[in-house]
């Protein structure tokens, strides 16, 4: 992986790396898929463009009521416009799309087998990092699980340009590379093989730009911030890094045909099971983020509960920080609860993984209980066991058909 840091910092220099970065040792742009992508992508970038709306620091935005009065927008208001946003895309890309299955791959010849060797280098990244969920993509089809690795793989690379072995190296300016090569990844000129089989996905599914551009700018915070004075400063990060992971997987995973729900709620369940997903991290890593300096906890939460930034540097449990821990948990179940209602809607073979997963990070919140609190010395984990008995019980609500109507919260 620090292979791919570095590459993101000076494009010339190659270190050797982990096997996930292998296929950067192999070059400049080894694979220059542009030629059939062009019409989709350009269409594709030209509303990406236009559509650019990059919160970038800005913590809450002025809207006109229509009284005209000027209001403050939360994050979750902000972020929910996305929401709709990327829903009212696929929507219309469904619509002008002659039938909803995948397309066929654009016969290239010589291509083809490094398109296939690409996408097998991100089937093994997966297996290496998310051992439990590469399982659970085997149950999808081939395109799908395919494009997920590839998507998986462009996640867990960004989330490593900050939190990997070289991420002290890392500045915005290379942030903003890192955002250039996606914009190229967009527009069918890929710069690695890892690239290479993302610019396919992209081409083939109705995936748009803007959920990528938002979890770089994730990592462009979370280089300049390391407090949180509310829960919606909070909140607009978790969109960020992991929220986004929802909406780029959607298009992905499918929607049910049978399914009665609207786009915008099954998306807007995918979101909420990014943010359930990051708080839990947050809940799990405080004794580890504190180690480095970092609270995400919302200072202000922290303040009403008599607790400070040294209480958690000492990190003693006493019941001020159960309490506190306590409304913790249950607003990430909360959120756990809305992503439910959205799992029953998505196509029949993505539902299993997308249970499994969110069987297996709800798990982290009993087991933080578990451990009475101490989330500074001991990290919570779900056993094996556990994890295996999760993964019949994700079947069977899979099977479940989407048969609730889901209704579009504003
Ligand atoms: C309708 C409905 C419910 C649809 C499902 C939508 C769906 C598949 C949502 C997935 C949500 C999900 C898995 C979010 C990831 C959240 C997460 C853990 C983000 C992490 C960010 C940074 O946090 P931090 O640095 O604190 O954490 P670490 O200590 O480093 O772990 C991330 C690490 C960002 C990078 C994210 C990934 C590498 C995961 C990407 C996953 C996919 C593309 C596959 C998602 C598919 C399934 C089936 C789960
Ligand atoms: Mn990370």
């Amino acid at each position: 992986m620090s292979v791919a840091l570095l590459w993101v910092v000076s494009p010339c220099e190659v270190s050797n790396g982990t096997g996930f970065l292998d296929s950067v040792r192999e070059g400049n742009r080894v694979f220059d898929s542009s030629r059939h992508r062009n019409l989709v992508c350009n269409e594709r970038n030209k509303r990406g463009v236009k559509q650019r709306w990059n919160f970038g620091s800005v913590r809450s935005a002025m809207v006109a009521t229509p009284a005209g009065e000027m209001a403050t927008m939360t994050s979750e208001q902000m972020v929910y416009d996305v929401v709709l946003k990327q829903a009212a895309l696929v929507k219309r890309q469904l619509r002008s799309a002659d039938d909803l299955e995948v397309k066929p791959e654009i016969p290239l010849p010589g291509n083809l087998s490094l398109l296939s060797e690409a996408y097998d280098r991100c089937s093994e990244v997966c297996a290496e990092y998310a051992k439990t969920f590469y399982l659970g993509t085997m149950l999808m089809t081939p395109e799908r699980r395919r494009a997920i690795w590839a998507i998986y793989v462009w996640c867990r690379r960004t989330d490593e340009l900050v939190d990997g072995p070289n991420a002290s190296h890392i500045t915005p300016q290379a942030l903003d590379r890192w955002e250039d090569r996606l914009e190229d990844v967009f527009s069918g000129r890929p710069f690695d093989m890892l690239d290479a089989a993302l610019s396919d996905t992209v081409s083939k599914f109705p995936v748009d730009i803007q959920p990528f551009r938002d979890m770089i700018e994730g990592m462009r915070m979370d280089l300049r911030k390391s407090r949180y004075r509310n829960f919606d400063e909070l909140y607009l990060y978790c969109y960020y890094v992991a929220g986004t992971v929802g909406l780029m997987s959607v298009p992905i995973m499918g929607i049910a045909p049978d399914s009665k729900a609207t786009t915008e709620s099954v998306y807007n369940a995918a979101l909420a099971l990014g943010i359930a997903n990051q708080l839990t991290n947050i809940l799990r890593d405080v004794g580890e983020d504190a180690r480095r300096g970092r609270v995400y906890l919302p200072q202000d939460e922290l303040a009403q509960a008599g607790l400070f930034d040294d209480d958690i540097f000492a990190g003693k449990v006493t019941d001020k920080w159960r309490s506190f821990m306590k409304k913790q948990i249950q607003r990430a179940r909360k959120f756990f609860d809305e992503a439910e209602e959205g799992v029953t809607q998505l196509s029949s073979a993505s539902r299993w993984p997308v249970w499994a997963s969110l069987l297996l990070y709800r798990q982290i919140l009993d087991e933080i209980e578990a451990n009475d609190y101490n989330n500074f010395t001991k990290r919570a984990y779900v056993s094996k066991p556990k994890k295996l008995i999760s993964l019949p019980i994700a079947y069977a609500k899979s099977l479940v058909p989407p048969t609730r109507t889901l209704v579009t919260s504003s």
